[in-house]
C-alpha cells in the first residue's frame, strides 16, 4: 500500500543559506508554459464566499491573482469581470452553456480561464478543455482541476491544460473524503501531479504560511487559499451579528463549500436526488486583517526560502529535504510555552 502525506505530516529540513537577507530572495512564480507570472504565488479560491471582484482586486494589488467563482448568470459574470482592475481568472463548469459563458467572458477581455469541477480526471472535462482551447486559441491560459494523481494531471495536460489544480477532498469546508472515501493527502498529490511537467496549483487544506512553503517545496508553482482569507473584508457576503451568551455582539460571515447543501439550495433549488452534498457551510469571525494575513504569507515565504538555502521557488523545489514528524514532534512545532510539565 502506498503511504501518502500532507502538510502536518512533515517539516522541511533547513540547509545552508548563502543569502545575506530575507529581502533578497525572489518569491515570484512563473508557470511552465510562460503564460502566468505572479509576484506572489497565491490564488484566491473560486468560491462564492471568497472571490468576487473585491477580492480579485485586493489579491491582485498584492501580486497574487483572484479566481472568480462561476455561480452566477453570464451577464453578472461579465459585469463582475469588468470590475476587476487587475489580471483575474474566470471559472467555467462543464455543461454546454458554460462555453457560452467562456465566449462572453473572452469577448469582455478575459484571458485566464479555470475549468472548475470536483473530479477533473473525466471525459467531459477533457472535452471541455479541447472545446475551450478551440474557442480561445493557443495564447489563452487555461487552468483545469481538480485532480490528485499523476494520471489525472497527465490527462489534463494531454487535453491542453496549461496549469493543473490539485487537491481532492482536502479543503477546510470539504466533506468529499467522508462522503465518498476518495482523496489523496495533499503533499503526495502535489508531488505526483508535478511530475507531469505542467505547473501545479496546490488547492485545499492550506492553513498557514508554512503550509504554502511546504506546497511550493513539494512541487507546486502556485497555491490556492480559501479559509485563510475567509471572513475578511474583501470576501463577498454580509457581515452578520448575533449576541454571545455574555450579551456581547459577535460579528461573523459565512464560509461554505461550493458543493454544500446551502449552495445547492441557493443556485439549484436543492441537492439533486442522485447526489449528496460534499461540503459544509460554517460561520467564521468577521476580520479586518487581510493586509496582515498577506504580509504574514510574504514574510513566511521569504523566511522559508532562506531556511531552504534557496533564492527562488524553483531552487527550493530542487533542494527539497524533509522529515516526517512524530506526534511529539508535531506538538513541539506548536507554541507550548505554557504547557504543564508533570
Ligand atoms: N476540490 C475538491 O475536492 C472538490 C471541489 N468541489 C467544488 O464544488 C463545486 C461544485 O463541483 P461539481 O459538483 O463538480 O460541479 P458541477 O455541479 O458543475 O458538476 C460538474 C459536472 O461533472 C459531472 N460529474 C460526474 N461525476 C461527478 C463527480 N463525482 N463529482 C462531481 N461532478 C461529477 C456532473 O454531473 P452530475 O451533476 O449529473 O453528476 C456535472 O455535469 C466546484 O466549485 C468544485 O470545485 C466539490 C467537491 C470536491
Ligand atoms: N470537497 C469539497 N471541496 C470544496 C468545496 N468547496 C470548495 N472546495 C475546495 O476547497 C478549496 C479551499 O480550501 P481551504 O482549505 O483553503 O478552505 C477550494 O479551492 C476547493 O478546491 C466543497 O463543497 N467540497
Amino acid at each position: 500500500m502506498t503511504r501518502a502525506i500532507t502538510f502536518d505530516d512533515v517539516l522541511l529540513v533547513p540547509s545552508y543559506n548563502h543569502y545575506a537577507s530575507r529581502r533578497v530572495v525572489d518569491i515570484s512564480s512563473q508557470d511552465h508554459m510562460g503564460k502566468l507570472s505572479l509576484d506572489l504565488p497565491v490564488m484566491t479560491a473560486n468560491m462564492d464566499t471568497i472571490t468576487e471582484d473585491k477580492m480579485a482586486n485586493f489579491i491582485g494589488s498584492k501580486g497574487g491573482i483572484g479566481v472568480l467563482h462561476r455561480f452566477m448568470d453570464i451577464d453578472q459574470n461579465v459585469a463582475m469581470f469588468k470590475r476587476c482592475k487587475t489580471k483575474t481568472f474566470v471559472s467555467i463548469g462543464c455543461n454546454s452553456q458554460e462555453l457560452e459563458r467562456a465566449k462572453a467572458l473572452a469577448e469582455a477581455g478575459a484571458g485566464y480561464f479555470c475549468i472548475d469541477v470536483a473530479h477533473a480526471h473525466a471525459k467531459y472535462v477533457g472535452q471541455t478543455l479541447k472545446d475551450l482551447r478551440d474557442l480561445l486559441g493557443k495564447d489563452a491560459c487555461i487552468m483545469a482541476g481538480n485532480v490528485a494523481t499523476y494520471a489525472g494531471a497527465d490527462y489534463l495536460a494531454s487535453c491542453g491544460a496549461d496549469v493543473i489544480k490539485v487537491g481532492i477532498g482536502g479543503g477546510s469546508v470539504c466533506t468529499t473524503r467522508i462522503k465518498t472515501g476518495f482523496g489523496v493527502p495533499n503533499l503526495t498529490a502535489i508531488a505526483e501531479c508535478a511530475r507531469v511537467g505542467r505547473s501545479v496549483v496546490a488547492d485545499g487544506g492550506i492553513k498557514a504560511a508554512g503550509d504554502i512553503v511546504k506546497a511550493l517545496a513539494f512541487g507546486a508553482d502556485f497555491v490556492m487559499i480559501g479559509s485563510m482569507l475567509s471572513g475578511t473584508r474583501p470576501t463577498p457576503g454580509a457581515v452578520l451579528t448575533r449576541d454571545l451568551e455574555d450579551g456581547s455582539p459577535y460579528r461573523y460571515k459565512t464560509y461554505r463549500g461550493m458543493a454544500s447543501r446551502e449552495v445547492a439550495e441557493d443556485y439549484h433549488g436543492g441537492v439533486a436526488e442522485w447526489k449528496t452534498a460534499e461540503g459544509v457551510a460554517t460561520e467564521v469571525p468577521y476580520r479586518e486583517t487581510e493586509e496582515e494575513i498577506i504580509a504574514d504569507i510574504i514574510g513566511g515565504l521569504r523566511s522559508g526560502l532562506t531556511y531552504g538555502g534557496a533564492a527562488t521557488i524553483r531552487e527550493l523545489q530542487r533542494k527539497l529535504n524533509y522529515v516526517e514528524v512524530s506526534p511529539a514532534g508535531r506538538l513541539e512545532s506548536l507554541p507550548h510555552k505554557l504547557m504543564q510539565h508533570s
